[in-house]
C-alpha cells in the first residue's frame, strides 16, 4: 500500500486573536500535483509552513512523508524540498557555485549541472545571482528546492510577480518535475495556474477546506447549472440561470416558434465556482424565465 505524501487532520493555528487555520483536513497522494487555492489571508502560507516544519501548530495531526514535521529530523528534511519566498541565495556567487554549494547540505543530491539545465538556467550558469532577473531568480530558487532530490516539493505562491510568458515556462518546469515522480504542493491565487497544473486542488477559505477535488470535478460538483442568453422580442438581451438549460431552450423554441435569436448557453467556469466557494461571488443578474420576456 502506498502511503499518502501528506495527511492533515483538524489542523489549527492561532496568531493571538486571529484564527489562521481552523480545523483543516487534507490528503495529498504521492506523485500528484496538489494546488492550495484561496483568497488573501485564507491560511495557505501558514498551512504550508506547518507542513515544512517551520511553524508550530496549535492543534490537529500532521503527517508529511510519514513523519510529524514538528519533530522530524534531518533525514526527513532532506526528503522535503522547499522553495523559499525570500531570496536565500548569496548574491555574489554564480548560479553554478550556488547550486553546488547547496548540494553539499544533502546526503544524496542531484547533479548540480543537471539541475541547472532542468530549470533552464544553463545559459546563465556563470552569471552572478545578483544579475539575474526576477523569473531567473525564481528558477534558481526551484533549483535549490530540488537539488536534494526531494520526494515532496512545497512551493508557496511560486509565480507571483511573473509575466505570462515566465509563468508558462515555470508551469513546464513543474510538469517536468511532476513527470519525474516528485509530489508537488503549491499555493496560488491564480485559478488558471491551479487548473493548468493541479491534479487535485483544495479551495481554502477562513482556514478551512471548503472544497477539494480535481478541477473538472469541482466545476461539475459546485458549478452545476448554466446561463441561457438570447435576444428578446424587443431586441433587449435576456438571460436566465437554470439547472435545466435544455428545457429552457425547448421552452424558448416554442415561444419563438423556431430559431432563438442570439442564443448562447454558458457553463460556469472554475472561477465562478471558486468565487462562490470563497464567498466572493458577485450576484448574478439573471432572472427567472417567466419574468424574462
Ligand atoms: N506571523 C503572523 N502573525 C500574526 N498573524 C499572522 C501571521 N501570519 C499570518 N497571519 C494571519 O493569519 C491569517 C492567515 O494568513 P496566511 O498568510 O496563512 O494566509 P494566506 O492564505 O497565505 O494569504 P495570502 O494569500 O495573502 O498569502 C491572516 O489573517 C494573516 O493576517
Amino acid at each position: 500500500m502506498t502511503q499518502n505524501a501528506v495527511e492533515v487532520r483538524g489542523l489549527r493555528k492561532q496568531y493571538g486573536e486571529v484564527t489562521a487555520v481552523d480545523g483543516l483536513d487534507l490528503t495529498i497522494r504521492q506523485g500528484e500535483v496538489f494546488g492550495l487555492l484561496g483568497p488573501n489571508g485564507a491560511g495557505k502560507s501558514t498551512t504550508v509552513e506547518i507542513l515544512q516544519g517551520h511553524r508550530e501548530r496549535d492543534g490537529g495531526e500532521v503527517s508529511v512523508l510519514g513523519a510529524d514535521p514538528a519533530t522530524a529530523g534531518r533525514a526527513w528534511r532532506s526528503r522535503v524540498g522547499i522553495v523559499w519566498q525570500d531570496e536565500s541565495a548569496p548574491a555574489e556567487l554564480t548560479v553554478r557555485e550556488t547550486v553546488e554549494h547547496f548540494a553539499r547540505y544533502y546526503p544524496a543530491p542531484r547533479d548540480p549541472a543537471e539541475v541547472i539545465a532542468l530549470v533552464g538556467l544553463e545559459p546563465k550558469r556563470d552569471q552572478r545571482v545578483k544579475g539575474l532577473s526576477g523569473g531567473q531568480r525564481r528558477r534558481l530558487d526551484v533549483a535549490l528546492g530540488v537539488i536534494g532530490d526531494p520526494e515532496l516539493l512545497l512551493l508557496d505562491e511560486p509565480t507571483t510577480g511573473f509575466d505570462p510568458a515566465a509563468r508558462r515556462q515555470f508551469w513546464d518546469l513543474i510538469r517536468l518535475l511532476a513527470a519525474e515522480g516528485t509530489t508537488i504542493v503549491l499555493t496560488t491565487h491564480y485559478l488558471e495556474e491551479a487548473e493548468a497544473l493541479a491534479d487535485r486542488l483544495a479551495v481554502i477559505a477562513g482556514g478551512r477546506v471548503v472544497a477539494e477535488g480535481e478541477p473538472a470535478e469541482l466545476r461539475s460538483r459546485f458549478g452545476t447549472g448554466a446561463t441561457v442568453e438570447w435576444t428578446g422580442a424587443d431586441g433587449a438581451p435576456q438571460s436566465v440561470a437554470t439547472e435545466t438549460p435544455t428545457r429552457t431552450v425547448a421552452e424558448l423554441m416554442a415561444r419563438f416558434e423556431g430559431e432563438i435569436p442570439g442564443l448562447k448557453i454558458g457553463r460556469p467556469t472554475l472561477e465562478d465556482v471558486y468565487l462562490r466557494l470563497t464567498g466572493q461571488l458577485v450576484p448574478t443578474t439573471a432572472q427567472p424565465l417567466e419574468d424574462a420576456r
